[in-house]
Order: structure tokens, then sequence, then C-alpha cells
């Protein structure tokens, strides 16, 4: 797979702070059956940014997300997305925003390659089915019908329909998930050459390693709310700067966690001065462990009883349910 150049001006390079931001959320409030299922929740994902949201199963990520898209409507707080509010914005800022959603309806009778030239109808400047077909790993089932497809190769031709148009935004929800290992490194490709092309990325998953890999920065929602914001090598501060150092002493294992471990090997060292410490390990907390601190043990709202279910989408007049 190759990644995708657009012929769309746009800037290139870094993540852009300092301009309004691609995505603000202040004080978002979304209640199912008078449950809060996102609560205070505040967010600016800048221009140009690829930006992760982390979070446990029901934390809110896909609620948050259809908000932003413009396809579930909030109770209280502000959203704008590049410049407009998704509650009222129309046609034209639709065409600005991409959107791989974590369930679709694609599964029909209509070829790979069909399904794309359909839906390129929908897009004033729609990437060319080739293009796109390479983009995702595609080719050779170009002219399989989609209902044919396996589960990752029907997520693929979803991501190709999300960036079809040439987002200047694109909504990515779990967008690997039932990607075998190699398509999901054709996938990181994929976002990476839209990041080089300056196109703003937000991407909800439950591989840490993908978020590592893509994100600028990552958000990790628990509770409703984003408990911390920070590029993945800088999650979980104070705690990733802690060491815990282990050795053998006296039959057992001692382990003391310290953010100064040097100093406790060189006691370490002089206390065994014929060379080898028993046992001697040092190690810090990763981005997994920092994420399942930062989350709790049991933080999944849909353990509680759950309120009536309320459907998503636009209407087919197009008002928000
Ligand atoms: N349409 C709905 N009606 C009622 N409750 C809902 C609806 N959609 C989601 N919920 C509930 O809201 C909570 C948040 O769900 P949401 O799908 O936003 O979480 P998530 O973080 O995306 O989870 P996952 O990682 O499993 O996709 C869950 O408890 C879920 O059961």
């Amino acid at each position: 797979m190759t990644a995708m150049t657009t012929t769309a001006a746009r800037p290139a390079g870094p993540p852009d702070s300092g301009s309004e931001p691609a995505v603000r959320v202040r004080g978002l409030l979304k209640r199912y059956g008078g449950r809060p299922v996102v609560e205070g929740l505040d967010l600016d994902v800048h221009r140009g940014e690829c930006f992760a949201l982390l979070g446990p199963n029901g934390a809110g990520k896909t609620t948050a997300v259809e908000i932003l898209e413009g396809v579930r409507r909030r109770d209280a707080g502000e959203v704008t997305v590049l410049g407009q509010d998704p509650a009222t914005a129309g046609r034209a800022w639709r065409d600005r925003v991409g959107v791989v959603a974590q369930t679709t309806g694609a599964g029909n009778a209509l070829t790979v390659r069909e399904t794309l030239d359909h839906y390129a109808r929908y897009h004033g400047d729609p990437r060319r089915t080739a293009e796109l077909l390479d983009a995702v790993g595609l080719p050779e089932a170009a002219g399989r019908r989609v209902d044919r497809l396996s589960g990752g190769q029907r997520r693929r031709l979803e991501v190709a329909l999300g960036v079809q148009g040439r987002p200047e935004l694109v909504f990515l929800d779990e967008p690997t998930t039932g990607m075998d290992p190699v398509a999901r490194r054709q996938f990181w490709a994929l976002v990476e050459g839209m990041r080089e092309d300056g196109t703003t990325v937000l991407l909800t998953t439950h591989y840490l390693d993908e978020a590592a890999h893509l994100a600028d920065r990552v958000g990790v929602l628990a509770g409703g709310r984003l408990v911390e914001v920070a590029p993945p090598d800088e999650l979980g501060g104070d705690l990733r700067r802690t060491a815990t150092v282990s050795w053998t002493e006296a039959g057992g294992t001692r382990e003391v966690a310290t953010a100064e471990p040097s100093a406790l090997l060189r006691d370490l060292l002089a206390a065994h001065p014929a060379g080898e410490v028993p046992g001697l390990a040092v190690t810090r907390p990763g981005l997994e462990e920092v994420y399942l601190r930062l989350v709790g043990p049991d933080p999944d709202p849909a353990s509680v009883p759950g309120p009536a279910c309320e459907p998503t989408g636009r209407t087919a007049e197009g008002a928000l349910r």
C-alpha cells in the first residue's frame, strides 16, 4: 500500500497549536436515560494533529466522537468542529469531514470497486478509486462483492470510504479492529500519509501500540472525562518517572520503587563488592501500565444497569435524533 497524496492545498508539517483548533469541546455533557456518559468533557485537537482517544469499553468514546461527527445530539456544552457546530452544520461542512464509524451498514451485492465509484459521486473532488484501492491494500479484492469480504477487508473498505472525499479532518472509531497485523501496519502508513498531507485525525483505539505509533497526543477518557492528555511517551508523568528496582536477597525478591534508581544501584553495588547483584532488574512502567493505573480497576459504566437505548444518526430529513 502507498501513502496517498492530496491536491488540496493544506499546510503540511507539525500540528499547529497556534491557530483555531480543528476540534474544540468545552463542558460536553451527554446522558442516556438520565445517566451521564460524557460529563464535562473539555478537548482541543489542533489542526494537523493526530489525537488518539483511549478508554475502556463503555467510557463514552464513541458517544463523544458521534457528537463531534454531528450524528448524535448533546445535552450540554460547546462543540466546534472546523469552525462550526456539528449539530447544525450543513452539507459543505460535511464534505470537509471524513468518518470511519465503528460499525457501518457497508455490506451489499456491489463489488468493492462499484461501491467506491458509487460513493465518489457524493464528493466534489474524490480520490481516484484505483488510488484508494491501493492505499488500503484492496486491489485484489476490487471485483469482489462487498457482502463476501472478510471482516478485515470490509474494515479496509470502510476506511477507504471515510477518506474518499479528501477530508480536512477524519474521525476513525476503532479503525483497525478486525484487521490482521499486516493490514494494521498498512493502515498506519495510510494515516501517516494523511498526516503528512496536513489532515487532522481523531482516532479511538484499544491498541496502545497503535496510539503510541500514530498519535501526537493521547487523551484517556474515564468516567466521562479526560483524566489525562499528553504525548504518548509522557503520559503518566510522575508515574512514568518512577522506576522499580528489584533484586534477590536472602532467598526472596526485594522490590523498591524510586524516582532515583541510580542512587539505589550505587548502594547495591557497594553492598556487593564481588560484582553481580543477584536478579537485578530496573523497570519503568510502559504505556499499558500507565493506562491501566489511569483508568482504574473496573471503570466500565456499562456494568451499571443501563438506560433505554437511544438511536443514533440523522433522520432522512437530516435532523439529529
Ligand atoms: N444509543 C445508546 N442508548 C443508550 N445507551 C447507550 C447508547 N450508546 C451507548 N450507550 C451507553 O453509553 C456508554 C458509553 O458507550 P460508548 O459506546 O460511547 O463507549 P465507548 O467508550 O465507545 O466503548 P467501546 O470501547 O466499547 O466502543 C455505555 O455504557 C453504553 O452502554
